[in-house]
């Protein structure tokens, strides 16, 4: 009354409850041979054996695998099967077991990064409790490393010697320890290739080595837009199965000079403020965005200044486009390559609420679909988003709208633009040599306009928020470099096929 067959992948049919269940050898997560002489696991799991060997079947091993939870969670179940001959019991384990070794793209030896201080300050614990477990049990190395100040990890990448021996970084944090972890290799890459990273014209290589995200931030936006869901154990499954999932970045350049890179969000503004303000009150934890959200709405500054961008014409998509980036997409799967008629630049000026370059979804806890849903992860192009100065009540409808199913772009005061590359300019900057000198002095009046709000009075210059960091310069130039990249995930999966399976099954 059961059958079990290995073709391409691994099936069996379970005898308990007539229920027959499937798993693919990709998610198979590791497999372990029972030791029950001393009637016990090595990790003590034996106890959670729903069913005890039979003098029939005395002979057991154990299985784990990925079970697909609620709202994209992952978990890691056994199934543990009987066996009434021990050479049967080997062979099945031995099989098993040289069906993983053929998957090439798991990870074997990893580099982790853990920011303590992230998120609600539980990166280490998460770690520790959550992640190393798994990663234990299915055979990964690893060399931990617990950073003690802001950008170690960015300087220990650009540095280290040997960085080929791993098979991905893997950074414990939110977005701007991702950020610290993508500028670290991107910079480390550009420098081994001898590519000059100030030239904004320059063809960047892309990194060789994956990044994996274990979720301990605030917002946690680029581990939710390529997994889901912002949890640690379903990032760590991700990693251990060795997905692989392409990401766009943007380079940022002032006056021909090297800014930063940026993965999501590019916003001046409303998001500009809403992080100068949140970056002092960071002992509030993630609830700071909230409290200096609420704060930026109603201090509602408009801004001056002219957007140039070139369109990106040859795409498949649109930001208005009703379906999202989803697994298997097919804009990400296509190659990147240099458009052949680069679109001329189009030029707006005028006052604005908040210019936002969203290169993905943007998608977090805060706002399921993001501040541009249809952004795709890996097409080449970022979403630019432009506000223009509105009433208190009008703006206030545009951000309730990233909260529902309502369309944010659906109002005349909003306008979206799918870009490869575009520049900002604020008003009273009108040649490069004057820029500083005219910054300088607007930004303190701009101050003094925060610290002393009149009517009327909006300062001439807020900031850029780069993937939640503030940036030096207004005047900024943005291309987008196709799949430069890449995570271990595989973009969000549609929602899954509920299954129940029983633990306990014999062969
Ligand atoms: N040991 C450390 N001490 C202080 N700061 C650190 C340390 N390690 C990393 N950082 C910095 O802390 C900043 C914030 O970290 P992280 O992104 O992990 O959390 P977050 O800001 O709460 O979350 P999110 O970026 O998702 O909003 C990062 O920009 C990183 O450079
Ligand atoms: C009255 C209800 C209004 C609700 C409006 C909700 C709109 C939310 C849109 C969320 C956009 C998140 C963009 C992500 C940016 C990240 O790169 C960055 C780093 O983590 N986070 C922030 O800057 C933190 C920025 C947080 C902004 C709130
Ligand atoms: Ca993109």
């Amino acid at each position: 009354n059961f059958k079990i067959s290995v073709c391409g992948f691994f099936q069996s049919a379970l005898t308990i409850d007539q229920q027959s269940h499937s798993v693919s050898v990709s998610e198979i997560l590791a497999v372990q041979e029972l030791d029950l002489e001393s009637g016990t696991k090595d990790d003590g799991r034996w106890q959670k054996m729903s069913q005890k060997p039979t003098e029939a079947y005395p002979y057991a091993f154990t299985v784990s695998y990925v079970r697909r939870a609620r709202k994209h969670r992952w978990r890691c179940t056994d199934v543990t099967f009987f066996c009434p001959e021990w050479a049967l019991c080997q062979q099945w384990v031995q099989t098993i077991k040289e069906q993983l070794a053929e998957l090439t793209s798991r990870p074997k030896h990893l580099l982790v990064y853990i920011n303590p201080y992230g998120g609600k300050q539980q990166g280490t614990c998460i770690y520790e409790q959550k992640v190393a477990p798994l990663f234990a049990r299915a055979s990964i190395s690893t060399d931990v490393i617990v950073t003690e100040h802001a950008n170690h990890a960015r300087d220990h990448l650009r540095t280290v010697a040997e960085l080929k021996q791993y098979d991905g970084v893997v950074c414990v944090g939110g977005d701007g320890m991702f950020s610290e972890i993508v500028h670290g290799l991107v910079s480390r890459t550009q420098k081994d290739n001898g590519v000059d990273q100030n030239s904004p014209e320059e063809k960047l290589v892309a990194c060789s080595l994956r990044i994996g995200i274990i979720p301990a931030g605030s917002t946690d936006c680029i581990c939710y837009g390529t997994v889901g869901i912002n949890d640690p154990v379903t990032s760590a499954l991700h990693i251990i199965v060795g997905d692989s999932q392409p990401m766009d970045v943007c380079s940022v350049h002032h006056n021909k000079t090297f800014l930063k890179y940026s993965v999501s969000l590019l916003g001046y503004g409303f998001y500009g403020d809403v992080l100068a303000d949140s970056e002092r009150k960071r002992w509030m934890g993630p609830a700071r965005y909230d409290f200096s959200g609420f704060k930026t709405f109603l201090t509602h500054h408009y801004y001056e200044g002219t957007v140039s961008f070139q369109p990106a014409t040859d795409t498949l998509g649109t930001p208005r486009d009703k379906s999202p980036c989803r697994a298997g997409c097919v804009l990400t799967s296509l190659l990147c390559s240099t458009p052949e008629n680069e679109g001329g630049w189009r030029v707006i000026r005028g006052k604005f609420l908040a210019i936002n370059a969203a290169s993905m979804s943007c998608a977090c806890p805060r706002s399921p679909k993001g501040l541009s849903p249809a952004a795709h992860l890996a097409d080449g192009t970022t979403d630019l988003i432009l506000v223009r100065k509105c009433s208190r009540f009008n703006f206030l409808r545009h951000l309730i709208r990233h909260t529902s199913k309502d369309d944010q772009f659906d109002m005349t005061f909003v306008e979206v633009h799918r870009v490869r590359r575009f520049r900002f300019l604020p008003r009273h900057c009108q040649n490069d040599s004057e820029q500083d000198l005219r910054e300088n002095g607007k930004r303190l009046f701009g101050q003094i306009c925060r610290d002393h709000p009149a009517r009327g009075c909006s300062p001439a210059f807020s900031s850029w928020n780069c993937d939640g960091e503030i940036l030096p310069h207004a005047a900024i130039e943005v291309g987008v470099h196709c799949q430069l990249i890449k995570l271990f995930a595989r973009g969000i999966e549609e929602p899954p096929v509920f299954e129940d399976v029983a633990a306990t099954c014999a062969i």
